[in-house]
């Protein structure tokens, strides 16, 4: 079988495949309903997520769906059809309702026969229990075969995803393995696990030598799919693993809270007649999240601001991004000799110290963690409530911040930016700028977000301290 140009396989079989429907789109305007009074803390605490007006784009492959059916839109878990023991896991976790996105995406994800889906929604909205009900739903345990895949851009998150797996499904038999880096036991020669959760490259060792058998994988999710499609980043890995499963039968699932255009087609081509749920670029940055620079005079100041920064950075955690891992090295090393209690966590680290790096700083051993762009998507940690853009992310990953022609990464800025403000709480964000060129980079992101990015003085602590409160 020939590939095409993208380096798919079958792109006239899949439009035959059981999971193919109408060529026809149609597509509709969704107003967000008003809130169900709800009586559950966790929940009501967080209204504003049904309640924002925000404008969300449902396109359905199927252009007979009927999006007044109940199931169009569900406003509770109950109503899906979940599995008791599904159920119990969700209220087990302090889940009572569906987030928006849930009420939205869930109904066209469980609905027989499969269909493909690309998912947006903010970060920090709840993607990651759609696509996990998803799996737990169309596993079969009776059956000691793995029949779902899914992909995350790094172990963090994938082991991340794997928590909510288990949780979710504490009370079903799944059985879960994961394949990233180091974890398996040399030898493993089978995996028979129900769910598989990793990073591309292992998923793709696995499947190449064999160990996982996937003629039973019924769903294939990619989390944070823009990054895993993209070209400059994992997009021929995540390929490799698409051409290691079967070609017809399997739900293919892409979530992601942004989907910039270089990846659309290649996202409707990787998930052919997909469901579709999509947001504006303008609604892509959270109302919760108050977004300040501070306008440093240079590299070293950038450092001594962080430093002055300390206290506030404590009260609660902190994630500092910068560009490459030398700096994150380098600030940590430093600040570190200087008494403060800082963690770094990078690429280069091995996996065993990165696991505990992230641990420590999940269970709050840690409150300010130096990192790069490794952990800029996914990580769910309800008590960062400040991120700050030691760097501003640029479009090169080995891009020079010097180069006259960087641009900033806009994409990456929202991933970063929405480690805080996690399902309707609130956070801010501080972008250091310390030159022309960092400036008007800070100046793209604002106006491509269309949202004001407001200054703070860089020598006063007590303006600081009344932003944060
Ligand atoms: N229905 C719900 N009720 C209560 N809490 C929820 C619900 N759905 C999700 N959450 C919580 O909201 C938080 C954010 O969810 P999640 O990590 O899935 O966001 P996300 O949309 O995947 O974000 P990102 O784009 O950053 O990956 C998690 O801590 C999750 O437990």
């Amino acid at each position: 079988m020939e590939k095409d140009a993208d380096g798919f396989y079958t792109p006239k079989l899949e439009a035959s495949a059981p999971l193919a429907q109408d060529e026809s789109k149609d597509t509709k305007e969704v107003e967000q309903p008003e809130p169900v009074p709800s009586s559950s803390c966790a929940y009501s605490r967080n209204t504003k997520l049904l309640n924002d007006s925000l404008h969300i784009q449902v396109t359905l492959a199927d252009q007979q769906a009927d999006p007044n059916s109940p199931l169009f839109s569900a406003k509770t878990f109950e109503e899906l059809g979940l599995h008791q023991d599904l159920l119990k896991g969700l209220y087990d976790l302090g889940f009572s309702k569906p987030s928006k996105i849930q009420e939205r995406a869930l109904p066209l994800l469980l609905a027989n026969p499969p269909q493909n889906m690309i998912g947006q929604s903010q970060s920090g909205t709840g993607k990651t229990a759609a696509f996990v009900l998803t799996m737990l739903s169309r596993v079969d345990f009776s059956k000691n075969k793995t029949q779902a895949l899914c992909l995350a851009p790094s172990r963090e998150l994938a082991r991340q995803i794997m928590s909510v797996v288990v949780a979710m499904g504490k009370f079903t038999p799944v059985q879960t393995e994961y394949a990233i880096k180091d974890n398996l036991p040399k030898g493993t020669s089978r995996i028979t696990a129900h769910i598989v959760v990793g990073t591309p490259g292992t998923m793709t060792d696995l499947l190449r030598r064999k160990v996982i058998d996937t003629s039973e994988v019924k769903v294939f999710v990619l989390d944070e799919a823009d990054n895993m499609l993209d070209q400059d980043g994992l997009g021929d890995q995540t390929l490799r693993v698409k051409n290691l499963i079967p070609r017809t039968g399997v739900q293919i699932i892409l979530f992601s809270a942004t989907f910039p255009n270089h990846v659309r087609n290649f996202a409707s081509k990787f998930a052919p007649n997909a469901n579709k749920i999509e947001l504006q670029r303008e609604e892509l940055s959270v109302e919760g999240i108050r977004q300040f620079y501070m306008d440093c005079r240079n590299e070293e100041h950038k450092y001594d601001i962080l430093v002055s920064l300390y206290q506030l950075l404590t009260i609660g955690q902190s994630i500092i991004f910068c560009q490459h891992r030398h700096t994150a090295d380098r600030i940590s090393q430093r600040m570190s000799a200087e008494g403060h209690k800082v963690a770094s966590l990078h690429g280069a680290k091995d996996a065993a110290e990165r696991d505990a790096i992230i641990d420590n700083f999940r269970e709050g051993r840690d409150k300010v963690l130096i990192t790069t762009n490794v952990i800029a998507r996914g990580i769910d940690i309800m008590q960062v409530n400040m991120v700050v853009n030691y760097d501003l992310p640029l479009m090169n990953e080995r891009g020079n911040q010097h180069s006259n022609d960087a641009r900033p990464d806009v994409e990456t800025y929202i991933h970063r930016i929405g480690r805080t403000g996690r399902f309707g709480r609130k956070g801010i964000s501080i972008n250091f700028v310390h030159d022309r060129q960092t400036w008007s980079q800070m100046e793209e992101i604002e106006k491509t977000l269309n949202r004001k990015i407001i200054r703070i003085q860089t020598d006063d602590l007590e303006e600081m301290e009344e932003v944060r409160a």
